[in-house]
């Protein structure tokens, strides 16, 4: 979160203690173009000038006009618009299919089901360039219902069409909640997986098109995600950005520390750490059956957490991270704590900074896609919620307090982050916003 340089609120230097953070929404002061971040869900899309954004706000207009009126789809605000104008920049899309661990995982998954997706009707929801549509009918599917309410649903039907494969493959250029099918599908597919799984809020419309289209017992991939989280300890990060402050060509500039920590650390940060930097074992906030999960979950997650620090260091803020895993009806997924989830995603986390072997599957054989800091790096990298300032930790502290996300107000593609964290005698809540 960025408030516009509002400091007075004393949840800086030491005075960590009982503190708590108003969750401000003004504009952010970040640089928008964190080009790592992938959506970047709002009205700042450098990219986006209002004509663009009244464009295509028409043609979903058009769509919207098509949906039955038995049930009325959510409106598609100016945040939606503008969410959906950032997929048709090429580069986003360069970005995630250039992230093999995601892409090829993807096509893995395909592959695997592919006795359920053969002959077949299939739904990709978010279809992009149309990539996992185009898996789908090289894996048999008999129709591919390609759904991209983005303009980059202009180039799917393009690039289906240069592969021949226009009779299979339908490119629906609207959003989910409004586009007509008019069969039941077996196969719903979707890459809707945001920063810390949650940000962007996709997976209500992939929850959607279930509850619309999927028959009963149809396949549904990613079949389940988890989120998990743990505490860090990363003194370069720190170093870098805010004690550089105090030596600069001989210059003392420790009078800027305090506005580098609000620039740095107000906002969660979508960076890659490394199992070196993590202080124990992680837990899960989250487990979603996608085939199950409900819209009302996604408004609000909150969970408690209780570490064991497994060595003395000083702790910078909690990582968080995911994994999907592409369970058909025939597997049952992994089960849902954080032990097992370790062992069972695509790698395992040492917080000695041991690098342990990497597995691509769990112990019922799904694949799992996973982010952690020690499997293969992705685009989604992980998101790191920092503290102003560390504090030290010491071998077997105990670490405890809960993690509430849930959708802004303000633009639900945003999250907001509320972070209690209690050790040691200490305590503290930290908000921040995801946008
Ligand atoms: C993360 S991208 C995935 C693109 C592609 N499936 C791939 O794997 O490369 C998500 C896509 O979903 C689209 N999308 C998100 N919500 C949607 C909705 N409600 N209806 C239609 N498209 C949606 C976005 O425009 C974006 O192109």
């Amino acid at each position: 979160m960025q408030s516009g340089g509002d400091f007075s609120n004393g949840f800086h230097g030491d005075h960590h203690r009982e503190l708590e953070l108003e969750d401000k929404q003004g504009p952010s002061l970040s640089s928008f173009g964190r080009a790592k971040k992938r959506s970047h869900a709002g009205a700042r899309d450098p990219r986006g000038g209002l004509a663009n954004v009244l464009r295509v706000s028409d043609q979903l207009g058009e769509h919207k006009s098509l949906e039955t009126s038995e049930s009325s789809p959510p409106p598609c605000t100016d945040f939606d618009v503008a969410y959906f104008h950032s997929y048709a920049h090429v580069g986003i899309h360069e970005e995630m299919i250039k992230d093999r661990a995601r892409t090829e995982t993807y096509r893995e998954a395909i592959m695997q089901h592919q006795s359920l997706i053969e002959g077949k009707v299939v739904v990709d929801v978010g279809c992009g360039t149309g990539i996992l549509s185009i898996f789908c009918a090289q894996a048999g599917a008999k129709r591919v219902y390609a759904v991209d309410a983005s303009d980059i649903a202009v180039q799917a039907k393009e690039v289906v069409k240069a592969n021949g494969l226009s009779d299979k493959v339908i490119v629906l250029h609207g959003r989910v909640e409004d586009v007509e099918i008019d069969e039941e599908v077996d196969v719903i597919i979707s890459e809707w997986m945001g920063y810390m799984l949650l940000y962007e809020s996709m997976l209500g419309s992939v929850i959607t098109a279930r509850d619309r289209w999927l028959k009963p017992g149809g396949l549904i991939l990613p079949s389940h995600a988890t989120l998990y989280m743990a505490p860090i300890s990363h003194p370069d990060r720190y170093s870098h950005s805010i004690d550089f402050w105090r030596n600069v060509y001989g210059i003392d500039m420790s009078a800027m520390m305090q506005l580098a920590k609000q620039c740095a650390f107000e906002e969660p940060s979508v960076e890659s750490i490394s199992g070196e930097n993590v202080l124990t074992w992680p837990e899960v906030v989250k487990h979603i059956d996608c085939k199950t999960i409900k819209i009302q979950e996604l408004d609000s997650v909150t969970a408690r957490y209780k570490f064991n620090s497994m060595m003395r260091a000083p702790m910078h803020g909690f990582a968080f991270w995911f994994d999907v895993e592409f369970s058909g009806p025939a597997s049952s997924p992994a089960k849902n704590t954080s032990e097992t989830s370790i062992a069972s995603g695509s790698s395992s986390i040492s917080p000695s900074g041991e690098v342990n072997q990497k597995k691509r599957t769990n112990p019922s054989d799904a694949l799992v896609l996973s982010t952690s800091p020690e499997s293969p790096p992705t685009h989604w990298q992980q998101t790191i919620v920092y503290f102003y300032d560390p504090i030290d930790v010491e071998q077997d502290q105990v670490i405890e307090g809960s993690v509430t996300l849930s959708q802004s107000k303000e633009n639900k593609r945003f999250m907001n982050i509320h972070l209690e964290y209690s050790s040691a005698g200490r305590s503290f809540v930290k908000e921040s916003v995801m946008r």
